[in-house]
């Protein structure tokens, strides 16, 4: 067996496991390219979960709960769902206000930062709850807080 035989039978079974260890090792991507927000949370079951649980946290927070009152929560939930689905690249059925629109009667009943923080945490606090991870969590609230000017009515 020649010099380049003893490296093919000898070396190479090495070089392959280190190889195997330094993959298995290695970060994978956090994100899989290509797919949306939305198919990351889990699609339509996750979202609907996540609005469902979402609202039970913004009508038990004295801080924000008046707004909502005489809402009929069911309509607003399923407005919520559709928007936020397409928000998070999901199929497009929102048919519902512009943020702006949907939130001026609101503006004029005070509707300031302090309760657009508050939906914020509990946005937040939602999909902590739902394990989802904290780098889709971001995205997700980067998405939410780019409606605050809207919202806001500023
Ligand atoms: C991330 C920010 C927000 C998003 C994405 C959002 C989304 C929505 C959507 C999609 C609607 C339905 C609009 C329509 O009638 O067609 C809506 C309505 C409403 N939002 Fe928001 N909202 C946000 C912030 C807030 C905040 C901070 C409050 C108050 C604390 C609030 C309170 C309401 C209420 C009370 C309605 C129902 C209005 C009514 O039917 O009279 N929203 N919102």
């Amino acid at each position: 067996m020649g010099s380049f035989g003893v490296v093919i039978f000898v070396f190479l079974p090495f070089i392959l496991l280190a190889l195997m260890i330094l993959l298995a090792g290695k970060p994978q991507p956090a994100v899989a390219s290509g797919q949306s927000i939305y198919q990351q949370l889990g699609g339509e079951a996750a979202v609907n979960a996540a609005v469902d649980i979402f609202y039970r946290k913004v009508l038990k927070d004295a801080r924000i709960s008046h707004f909502f009152a005489g809402v009929d929560m069911d309509k607003q939930a399923a407005k919520q769902k559709a928007f936020l689905t397409m928000a998070f690249g999901g199929p497009h059925k929102y048919t519902g206000e512009d943020m702006r629109r949907g939130h001026a009667h609101l503006v004029k009943q005070g509707l300031n930062d302090s309760h657009f923080d508050a939906v914020m945490e509990h946005l937040g606090g939602t999909l902590k709850e739902l394990n989802v991870p904290g780098h889709l969590i971001a995205q997700c609230a980067a998405i939410a807080e780019s409606t605050r000017k809207d919202v806001l009515g500023k």
